[in-house]
């Protein structure tokens, strides 16, 4: 290396070359797909005003023939580039697109920087608007309310299980679930203090607090610790005061400002959380479905074994059940049932209406794609 700018080959000039022509033909077919996405938008509309233009059901198909399609390329073209990878980016190229023609609003557990931030951007793609709002309760309000056109609120953790906000607010609105994505959760100990020994208090999420706890007794065991209402209020609080520490993630960090003085300090490897995406319409099957529904049994001996009993003679897998209090009367429950299948599979509506009309009480709080990324 001297002083004299470098000189490029004939070579690295013939592959630049390469490149700007693949660029050109890339940006062509976007702009072309996205054309075609305009004409599908008026197409719908001009069958039904009302119509939602963004398709759950169909984004879940187009992004799992792109895993596929990938997987046979790498092989052919001996191809570098991941099926995670290659999801990724045709996620934001139809997340651009749907921007282009119905900017859409996703509400979440706010302020900037939260996990469930990052969970809207997975899902939806860095073009969607993100609206923060206070508490689990906002979002569903903001968007029964239609001041967003969906919500993403945190369900379940691989540490600590059930976020029973959530399922609580299932209740008492008419939201349906719409789909899910699963979020690897890394926390942070961020603080601008100067080492581990200046931390005098640490702030953060109970569910964060819950995660790291094992981590917290070893490495600050004489901190006060204190919960906020999410992990980026947590940071916010950390940014005024470099005596206290925030658990959140990175993002938080460089969002407010502050250090990182340990990093990975969750308690379990593979800690990760699933969101479910809430909004106000029901969507069609694509082909790789959950369903979530809610009931709860007559109150005498046996009656849940019966309640479940049309699932298991259908052959209907269930994923998951969570009881939680009904709220109406001391001791008794509703519970949460995870489904594998379509409400409009055959076995799966079959199981269904048997399951319904042995129940106290039933909702079905949707149908959706089983997550891609
Ligand atoms: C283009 C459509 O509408 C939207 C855009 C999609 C896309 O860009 O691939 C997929 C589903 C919808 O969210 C469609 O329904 O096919």
């Amino acid at each position: 290396m001297g002083d004299k700018p470098q000189t490029d080959s004939d070579e690295l000039v013939a592959l630049r070359a390469k490149i700007d022509a693949f660029d050109q033909q890339i940006l062509r077919l976007i702009q072309q797909r996205v054309l075609v996405a305009a004409d599908i938008a008026k197409a719908k509309v001009a069958s039904d005003a009302d119509a939602s233009f963004y398709r759950p059901e169909r984004e879940a198909q187009v992004l799992r023939r792109v895993r596929e399609r990938n997987a046979v390329l790498r092989e052919e073209l001996h191809g570098l580039v991941s099926d995670d990878e290659m999801v990724r980016l045709m996620r934001e190229i139809m997340s651009t697109s749907l921007a282009a023609e119905m900017p859409m609003t996703v509400a979440y557990l706010g302020p900037e920087g939260t996990y469930t931030q990052a969970a809207v951007v997975k899902h939806f793609g860095q073009a969607v608007r993100s609206l923060d709002v206070k508490t689990i309760p906002d979002v569903f309000r903001v968007v029964e309310q239609r001041k967003a056109h969906f919500g993403v609120v945190p369900v379940e953790n691989s540490t600590e299980g059930i976020i029973t906000h959530t399922l609580d607010c299932f209740s008492s609105s008419n939201l349906k679930v719409c789909g899910e994505v699963q979020l690897p959760i890394s926390h942070q100990l961020l603080s601008n203090a100067d080492g581990l020994t200046n931390v005098q208090k640490v702030y953060a999420h109970p569910q964060a607090l819950a995660q790291c706890r094992e981590w917290l007794e070893r490495y600050l065991p004489d901190a006060e610790i204190l919960t906020a209402s999410s992990n980026a209020e947590a940071a916010i609080i950390a940014s005024k005061d470099p005596a206290v520490a925030a658990i959140a993630s990175d993002i938080a960090g460089r969002l407010y400002n502050i250090n990182i003085l340990a990093s990975g300090i969750e308690d379990e490897r593979n800690n990760t959380t699933r969101f479910l995406i809430i909004g106000t319409d029901s969507y069609a099957a694509s082909g790789e479905d959950k369903t979530t529904i809610m009931v709860s049994a007559p109150n005498k001996v046996g009656s849940l074994f019966e309640l479940l009993k049309p699932l298991y003679d259908a052959g209907v897998d269930m994923s998951r059940i969570e009881s939680r209090p009904s709220r109406q009367t001391n001791w008794e429950y509703v519970f949460f049932i995870d489904l594998i299948g379509h409400v409009d599979d055959q076995g799966v509506s079959a199981a269904l209406e048997e399951l319904k009309a042995k129940s106290a009480y039933f909702k079905l709080i949707g149908s959706y794609p089983v997550g891609v990324l």
